[in-house]
């Protein structure tokens, strides 16, 4: 239908209703016809006018806002799959108010290596998290630097993860990882008096004992024991979550009202700031007096970074960055620690596995520190095979800053938002090789990658794409990856784990705000039971009450016997007592 068309048509039908009502002035005949033949154009041109081709294939939906928000949250895995068998690999949605263009299968591989300059992840993550805004209106005192001017390849904090925790390096910080585990065993799984098992409340247990480990090492050895600065840090990233959800549902003024007045994360930065600039102030004045000091922590070492302007940075902007250290690095490895132990928890048959391999080492090499464990490799292939059944449904969200053509020739337009399905990509037999085992990619196979030496659960490539691959991949992974078996290893050592569902099966993932999150059903840890295990701990504790009596080391992580799990076991009731005497 030409505008040439439309106009005559227009012309003719003023024309006629003119002849037909002489009464009304020619101009106001016009006017209301044009609008009346417009409306029908318009609706003509929306209903009839198909999307161009080549754009993504959009999905319908038929409850206005909410879209295909309360299908996908039901069943993420089978929603993507029911869309990809009709829709093909790459399909537009609608979820809550936002479009977002689904990618599955290999095209996930291509948008990761694609470049910021077409897709880029910070953007995308920013619509969702607008962290810097959320900060800057919580909490006025500092500006943190952002914008264009602020190029992202210059963050001081991906600078100093990138230089300092490869996995050469991890060695350095494997006392403090064992320390505040430590800490965290003894005061985070709490039983009641006369009982002899414990529920864990998984959301708060994963955030409060990997922010422990977080406080030594990024803040300092220092503040083992600052609870104040350990629970800002843990909180810090579900506060921004629960403000972000905040900006994405009202309009700006409102948003930023009730994100000021309810939903501040200016209580975790005051907190942070409190206790953690005297310490780096304290640093800056020895080094002024005796010269620069070789750094172990995250805020020395940001005192030597320059900052993006390349002035050096003063205590209170170096003290400033570890809330970010906290948003990158705290919520993921938690995140992902839950993961593996829901994995865990309705396969004692893995657990037993894992222990026997545990066991074996000990018996090798003696304690297990972190650097141990971190070389098991049936742990290692549980963790990974955790991480690839474990991944996002839809998250990765990447913004388009140019039109950018796909492989399968669809085109994905600027402004519009992607999210890869990293789950889709991780069971894709095209990308992902089954195994020695034989066990289909959906079945959870903990030894799949046992034996295949370029598949560690750091390696990133198709088959592992949870930490991202290319230029950006994630720094982080291979402190994560230490500090999540150390973690496993050091409750699995301790306790039987069991799901509290109803029947007993895994709680199932949930699809949260940017990723996929661990179910919130708690946990149970049992302390060993079997008859073994009583009679290996009689002897032990026999050991034990002899050695106090002779006046020999009272402390018992003193290996006395092969069978460390009744010694830890032990050892965790003498400090319990021990506590609670003093
Ligand atoms: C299981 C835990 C973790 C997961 C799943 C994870 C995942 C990711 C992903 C997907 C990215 C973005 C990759 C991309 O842009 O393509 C990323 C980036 C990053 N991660 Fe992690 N991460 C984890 C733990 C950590 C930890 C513990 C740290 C810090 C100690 C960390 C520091 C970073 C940094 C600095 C970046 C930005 C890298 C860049 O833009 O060049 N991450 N991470």
């Amino acid at each position: 239908m030409s505008l040439r068309y439309i106009n005559s048509s227009l012309q003719q039908l003023a024309g006629e209703l003119q002849k037909s009502y002489k009464q009304l002035p020619a101009p106001v005949v016009t006017a209301s016809t044009t609008l009346f033949v417009s409306y029908f154009v318009y609706k003509i041109f929306s209903s009839t006018n198909k999307r161009p081709k080549n754009l993504p294939p959009v999905v319908p939906y038929t409850v206005p806002f909410i879209g295909h928000g309360l299908t996908m949250n039901r069943d993420p895995a089978k929603f993507i799959q029911r869309c990809k068998e009709k829709y093909g690999p790459v399909f537009e949605i609608y979820s809550y108010g936002q479009k977002l263009t689904v990618i599955t299968g290999k095209e996930v591989v291509d948008c990761f290596r694609m470049g910021d300059e077409y897709l880029d992840f910070q953007e995308g993550l920013k619509e969702m998290l607008p962290t810097a805004h959320i900060v800057t209106i919580s909490y006025d005192k500092l500006k943190q630097p952002e914008g264009p001017d602020f190029p992202w390849s210059k963050h001081p904090f991906v600078h100093l993860v990138r230089n300092n925790l490869k996995s050469h390096q991890i060695g350095f910080f494997q006392n403090r990882i064992m320390d505040a585990t430590e800490r965290g065993m003894n005061k985070d799984i709490t039983f009641l008096p006369g009982e002899n098992s414990t529920t864990v409340d998984a959301s708060v247990f994963f955030q409060t004992v990997v922010a422990r480990i977080s406080a030594q090492v990024f803040a300092g050895e220092a503040y083992a024991d600052n609870e104040p600065l350990i629970q800002a840090l843990a909180t810090f990233a579900l506060s921004v979550f629960k403000a972000s959800v905040v900006q994405a549902t009202f309009p700006r003024t409102i948003a930023d009202f009730i994100t000021r007045r309810y939903m501040s994360v200016g209580k975790n930065i005051d907190v942070i700031m409190r206790e953690v600039v005297p310490h780096v102030v304290d640093i800056k004045q020895k080094e002024d007096q005796f010269g620069e000091m070789e750094p172990n922590d995250f805020m020395h070492m940001m005192l030597h970074t320059p900052a993006a302007d390349d002035h050096a940075h003063t205590p209170e902007e170096a003290a400033f960055w570890l809330k970010d250290i906290a948003l990158a690095s705290i919520h993921t490895t938690s995140i992902y620690l839950g993961i593996a132990l829901h994995d865990l928890s309705d396969r004692p048959d893995i657990q037993n596995l894992l222990r026997k391999e545990m066991d074996e080492t000990r018996e090798r090499v003696g304690t297990l520190t972190p650097e141990v464990v971190s070389q098991m490799p049936i742990l290692d292939s549980f963790f990974r095979e955790s991480l690839r059944i474990g991944s996002d449904y839809v998250g990765f969200r990447h913004k388009v800053m140019k039109e950018t053509v796909l492989q399968s020739g669809i085109t994905l337009p600027e402004g519009s938002t992607i999210g890869l399905s990293v789950f889709d990509a991780h069971m894709d037999p095209e990308l992902q090789e089954i195994g020695p085992n034989g066990i289909p990619l959906s079945e959870f196979d903990p030894c799949r990658f046992v034996g295949r030496k370029s598949k560690k659960s750091t390696a990133v490539g198709p088959d592992l794409l949870i930490f991202g691959v290319g230029y950006h991949s994630c720094p982080g992974r291979y402190f994560a990856s230490v500090e999540i078996k150390y973690l496993l290893a050091s409750i699995i050592d301790r306790y039987d784990i069991s799901a509290t569902t109803k029947d007993g099966k895994r709680a199932p993932n949930r699809l949260a705000l940017v990723s996929t999150s661990p179910g919130r059903e708690t946990f149970e840890f049992v302390p060993p039971s079997d008859v073994s295990f009583l009679l290996c701990l009689f002897r032990e504790w026999s050991w034990w009450y002899l050695h106090s009596m002779l006046g020999s080391p009272s402390e018992l992580n003193t290996p006395y016997s092969k069978d460390n799990r009744c010694t830890i076991y032990l050892h965790n009731l003498f400090h319990k007592s021990k506590m609670e005497r003093d």
